[in-house]
């Protein structure tokens, strides 16, 4: 009989309460994480709950902490609740790695040819035209959507996606958990995030280049595709480095099956370098599935709208991009400027969920729900049974 089992009436009720505390990385129940070593609640109603962490300090800590606190005092029978934290030995940390990962052995890459997870790269020609602003907004909404999210920010010389989604405060970007050879990756806004911005130890991302070769660009990407524990998810987002350099031939090499986001202006003369992005992105196999236009038409106050980047770039680059052996390859959406997105992208509180009514957010939400709407092509993929 397990100590949750053979506890009293009132310890059982706090196991229950315990039930809902999840481990704010993992997002799984700490119960089913075997973080919780014990539980007794005395005579007159005194919870005493002893949590394990993976590590001393990890980040997490104090949110599981508070929660564990306030879900033992919820429960019936108990009229105050103290938590004691302690650290997980080596065997301990191990048997969690197990439970989380799956047992040991060679770790395959995550999202190969087998896996159902949607993976969407979201790629520019040009650098500065909002990409890695919808893509965390994009993310966020699909979380909000109920699906179970990551997003890879790939964009090594400029990587913003900490900042935009609240994972970066005056120069510090959090960082994410390491237990063993296990990276887990901080959760913000329901996405599980990972960032070259978070490689780069002491070093304050503010003034720190990244100037990577080829070769080592490649090791990260697939270091985050091997090391990072995202668990079971339903999309994977990748912020990819504007135009047509190593990082995206070394996502085609290694996600073959991804699909593939273009984000352009509407200005007509960047179309040329938004369809070269996408036809090296073709050129490693992957699909374009859609073309998203950025920037569009600036609504004044009276009604008015300032068409600031031209107009049309976008069906011009989904035109291009759409023939007979690739089919037609659709607008799915066309964003305006919007100062209120802007400033909610700079404050990493996302406009998509702090202003869901502010027209670009409104229409990142639009396309995100076409996004998962337009599924994936399962054809040709085996159907493993994901166990979650
Ligand atoms: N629809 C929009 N309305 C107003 N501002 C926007 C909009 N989209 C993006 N921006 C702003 O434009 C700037 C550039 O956006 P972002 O960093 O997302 O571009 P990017 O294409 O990822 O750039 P790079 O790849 O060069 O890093 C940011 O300050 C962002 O807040």
């Amino acid at each position: 009989m397990t100590a949750r089992e053979s506890g009293s009436a009132p310890e059982r009720a706090v196991w229950d309460a315990l039930d809902r505390v999840r481990d704010p990385e993992i997002l799984q129940p700490i119960t089913q994480l075997g973080m919780v070593q014990d539980v007794r609640v005395d005579d007159a109603g005194h919870a005493h709950v002893s949590i394990l962490l993976t590590i001393a300090g990890c980040p997490a800590a104090r949110r599981i902490e508070s929660d564990t606190q306030a879900a033992a005092a919820s429960a019936s029978g108990v009229t105050s609740a103290a938590v004691t934290v302690g650290v997980m030995t080596p065997a301990q940390r191990h048997a969690f790695t197990e439970r989380v990962r799956g047992p040991g052995g060679v770790r395959p890459q995550q999202f190969g040819p087998d896996s159902l997870t949607r993976v969407i790269t979201v790629t520019s020609g040009k650098g500065g035209v909002g990409k890695s602003s919808l893509t965390a907004g994009l993310a966020v909404a699909l979380a909000a959507q109920g699906l179970s999210v990551g997003l890879i920010d790939a964009d090594v010389f400029g990587f913003s996606i900490p900042g935009i989604l609240g994972l970066s405060r005056d120069g510090t970007v959090a960082q994410p958990t390491r237990v063993d050879d296990m990276i887990l990756p901080p959760v913000a806004h329901g996405v599980k995030v990972i960032s070259i911005g978070m490689f780069l130890g002491d070093a304050d991302p503010r003034t720190t280049a990244v100037s990577w070769r080829g070769p080592m660009l490649h090791r990260t990407i697939e270091q985050f595709l091997r090391d990072v524990w995202f668990g079971d998810l339903d999309v994977l987002l990748l912020d990819l480095p504007p135009g047509t350099g190593d990082i995206a031939i070394s996502v085609g090499q290694l996600l073959p099956n991804a699909e593939v986001l273009v984000v352009t202006t509407p200005q007509e003369a960047a179309a040329d370098v938004a369809v070269r992005s996408a036809l090296v992105a073709r050129q490693t196999g992957q699909r374009v599935i859609g073309v998203v236009e950025n920037m569009a038409g600036l609504t004044q106050p009276d009604g008015t709208v300032i068409e600031v980047f031209g107009s049309g770039g976008g069906s011009l680059v989904a035109q291009r991009l759409s023939d007979e052996e690739h089919g037609t390859v659709p607008l799915l959406g066309s964003v305006p400027l919007s100062p209120a997105f802007r400033e909610r992208g700079d404050a990493g509180d996302p406009a998509v969920l702090s202003h869901p009514t502010d027209p670009a957010a409104a229409e990142v939400i639009r396309v995100a729900a076409e996004v998962a709407a337009l599924g994936r092509g399962l054809a040709g993929r085996s159907l493993g049974i994901a166990t979650r």
